[in-house]
């Protein structure tokens, strides 16, 4: 049967899932990211695992994402049975140029990513073209995960910072993470010169659980093209 023709943001997913799909070796114990390019990482890792017989573990950073996994034949795993990840293999909304700092969480699944990311000894950031920004938050806007307790008042907080919060949705019902918590897409920071200050005042709030700011940054981010090609940037 003929491969589906994919649109040049697709292609791009799929040039740097499988890109970074490669760079996966034997016996390594793995972050498995969230979101529509890492759907491409893991039907990669699948085939390498089906055809080559590649042994690894993952730490799913979604229920979707362990879900597809489980489908494919990847191995999971957890935090009680794993200390320390080789490498994390995750998309991202935006990745600033340079420093490779990152937002996260359009998938919603920002929190168990951080958790991921944070045990990972590397990181590696997937993602198409369209994802590489001069400053964060020109594009996306920022995800800060709160506790569903008093989310009308963490979301005054959040305003009188000047984050237009919007309460995030999915087919008209309000939208919970994995965790259970609640996503306040913040438009209003950008474009955010200050990041770590930022992050700083954010985790004040005690309704915050966690925000898509992802400040260690990646050490490389590999950028898929529309020709099929891939660019690799590393950390300045
Ligand atoms: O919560 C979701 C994640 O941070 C995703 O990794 C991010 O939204 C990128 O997803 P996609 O590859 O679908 O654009």
């Amino acid at each position: 049967m003929a491969e589906p023709v994919l649109s040049p943001q697709e292609e791009g997913k799929r040039a740097a899932g499988e890109a970074a799909a490669a760079l996966v070796e034997d016996g390594m114990r793995l972050g498995l990211g969230t979101g529509s390019t890492v759907r491409w990482v893991l039907e990669a890792l699948g085939r390498r695992i089906r055809d080559e017989g590649l042994r690894i573990t993952g730490i799913p950073t979604s229920e979707q994402t362990a879900a597809r996994a489980r489908e494919l034949g990847i191995p999971l795993t957890d935090f009680a049975a794993t200390e320390a990840l080789d490498l994390c293999i995750d998309g991202a909304d935006e990745v600033e140029r340079g420093t490779l700092r990152l937002i996260k969480g359009l998938g919603g699944a920002l929190l168990r990513e951080k958790i991921v990311a944070e045990a990972a000894g590397r990181f590696v950031a997937v993602v198409d073209a369209s994802k590489i920004v001069e400053m964060l938050g020109v594009k996306a806007p920022l995800p800060v995960e709160v506790t569903e307790f008093g989310w009308e008042s963490t979301a005054r907080r959040l305003a009188a910072l000047g984050g237009s919060p919007v309460l995030r949705r999915r087919d008209g019902a309000v939208l919970r993470t994995d965790g259970g918590n609640l996503i306040l897409d913040c438009a209003g920071f950008a474009p955010i010169r200050d990041p770590l200050g930022l992050q700083r005042e954010l985790k004040t709030i005690a309704g915050v659980v966690e925000t898509g700011l992802f400040l260690a940054g990646a050490e490389q981010a590999i950028v898929g093209g529309a020709d099929g090609g891939v660019e690799v940037l590393r950390r300045a």
